[in-house]
């Protein structure tokens, strides 16, 4: 544990009595961290914005900075251990729930960082019941099979935040269930509950160079992330613009949904990501599919082909908030779900939140587009219910409305608007990625039912006909035609 003797000087009046220096100090250091650690829960629990651990610990109010912060980062480090240990032997009873952070912070010193002399109640509670302590983490170590408490962190680590691997199957090339004989030559595999062309395998299976991944077969793709195709679920025939395209694993996993009819249009700015979306595309087989370098927002939707896409699918840059590999993340109010944070990052998730918005609405506007699916990979509210809101006025003058995608996933968004429970979110703790999904739906204009009426025998052409181009080809020729009877 860092030095805390500078902050016992600043709070000298209120030292326990008849302690030494180190011991004053820690006393200080404790309850200011136990402050901190109340504002990290309840920040994280009722999902607002208090701060970053950081910015809470340098706030001018907490004069023993060093040791405040580690003994949060500590106390939250073991917290999974000390509530389990707490709860296992009756020690947190309801007349210490209202000091239930610096019970924590006490048990943390008293379990696993230094001894101390007993200062206040809370120290003498704790230390009183040292051996109930001690006998419910050995006990769960005993039950969690493991030798040290840093394995037992690990264990509640990997249970809190390893998630199983999931692979997505690409049934351009080989079907579910061959799929699942395949891999189930090297391990277990089920089916995953949800997505039917998703499977679930233990956490941390090593397929990296299996031969189904190599040959594009399967993709090493997360269920939130496999859930956004899905989502917008597109007719096989239609023209869909992924505008956000790379490096493209939502783009051919829409080609496999679409059976590589159709055709699909990947759009994506950046010139690097550029080759690596074309690569995906090779990988997965898909022939539907053309990658477009350039910016979706210069896309002017009533050009052709433009104007004739059906469905959207609109991935933007996010904050990555719900990906974050930090372990500690889902404690953190910096990565709770609506979430919005201090300074500079709160800046640059507002010119996210700018630009994703600009994103969306650009969406809207394209004449010919059914369905819309937005999607992040953030917990935050800004990139997500808020940017979904804002475009909710531009949305309804279009025809747009909220659909409620996957109906039977439980989570679904944060209620910030009327409409925000068609909205789909996974949870960084209980689905161990943070992800959001929005799909707007509008009905079909008449114009384009009447084309598609009248050209519904074209969609038997050959596959090596562009028939989405010739359906809209034909389309405005009728349209033509019936004009100039008309005229005549
Ligand atoms: C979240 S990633 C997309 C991930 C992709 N949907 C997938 O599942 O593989 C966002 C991508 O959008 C690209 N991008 C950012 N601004 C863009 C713009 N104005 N037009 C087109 N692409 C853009 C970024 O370069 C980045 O590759």
């Amino acid at each position: 544990m860092p030095s805390t003797s500078d902050a016992a000087q600043a709070t000298d009046h209120r030292r326990p009595r008849g302690s030494s220096n180190a011991e004053r100090s820690a006393y200080f250091a404790r309850r200011e961290a136990a402050k901190v650690l109340r504002s990290v829960l309840q920040g994280d629990s009722r999902r607002r914005a208090v701060g970053s651990i950081k910015s809470l610990v340098y706030s001018p109010s907490v004069r023993n900075k060093k040791a405040t912060f580690a003994l949060v980062c500590q106390t939250l480090k073991y917290l999974p251990v000390i509530k389990a240990v707490l709860e296992d032997s009756r020690v947190l009873i309801s007349k210490w729930k209202r000091k239930e952070e610096l019970v924590y912070i006490v048990t943390y010193d008293v379990l696993f960082g230094q001894a101390h002399c007993p200062a206040d109640d809370v120290e003498k509670f704790v230390l009183r019941n040292k051996k109930a302590l001690q006998a419910a983490l050995h006990s769960l170590l005993r039950k969690k099979k493991v030798k040290s408490v840093d394995d037992l962190t690990l264990v509640h680590r990997i249970s809190d935040v390893t998630k199983p691997r999931y692979v997505r199957v690409n049934t351009l090339k080989i079907d579910v269930e061959s799929a699942v004989l395949e891999l189930g030559k090297q391990t277990m595999v089920q089916k995953d509950s949800l997505l039917p062309d998703l499977l679930v395998l233990p956490p941390a299976t090593d397929l990296h160079d299996h031969p189904l991944v190599l040959d594009g077969s399967i993709f090493l793709q997360g269920k939130a992330s496999s859930m956004v195709a899905a989502a917008l679920n597109p007719d096989p025939d239609w023209l869909v613009l992924d505008a956000c395209s790379a490096p493209g694993n939502k783009t051919v996993h829409l080609a496999a949904l679409m059976k590589d009819r159709g055709r699909i249009i990947a759009c994506e700015l950046d010139k690097k990501r550029v080759d690596r979306l074309k690569e995906t595309i090779r990988l997965s087989g898909a022939t539907s599919v053309q990658a477009l370098h350039g910016d979706f927002l210069s896309v002017n939707p009533n050009d052709p082909p433009y104007s004739e896409v059906r469905a959207i699918l609109l991935d933007p840059s996010c904050s990555g908030s719900g990906t974050s590999a930090e372990r500690l993340d889902h404690l953190l109010p910096s990565h709770s779900p609506g979430h919005a944070t201090n300074g500079s990052e709160s800046g640059r998730l507002n010119k996210l939140a700018a630009f994703q918005k600009k994103a969306l609405a650009h969406a809207l506007s394209f004449p010919s587009v059914e369905k819309i699916v937005y999607s992040t990979c953030s917990v935050h509210q800004i990139e997500n219910e808020d940017v979904v809101s804002s475009v909710l006025p531009q949305a309804a003058s279009h025809g747009f409305r909220l659909a409620s995608p996957l109906p039977e996933w439980p989570r679904r968004g944060l209620p910030s608007f009327a409409g925000s429970e068609n909205l789909i979110r996974t949870d960084p703790a209980e689905d161990k990625e943070g992800f959001f999904i929005a799909l707007f739906v509008r009905e079909r204009k008449s114009k384009s039912k009447r084309c598609s009426t009248s050209t519904n025998s074209l969609k038997r052409l050959p596959r090596s006909i562009n028939r989405q181009m010739t359906l809209t080809r034909v389309s405005r020729l009728l349209l033509l035609l019936s004009r100039l009877h008309q005229h005549n």
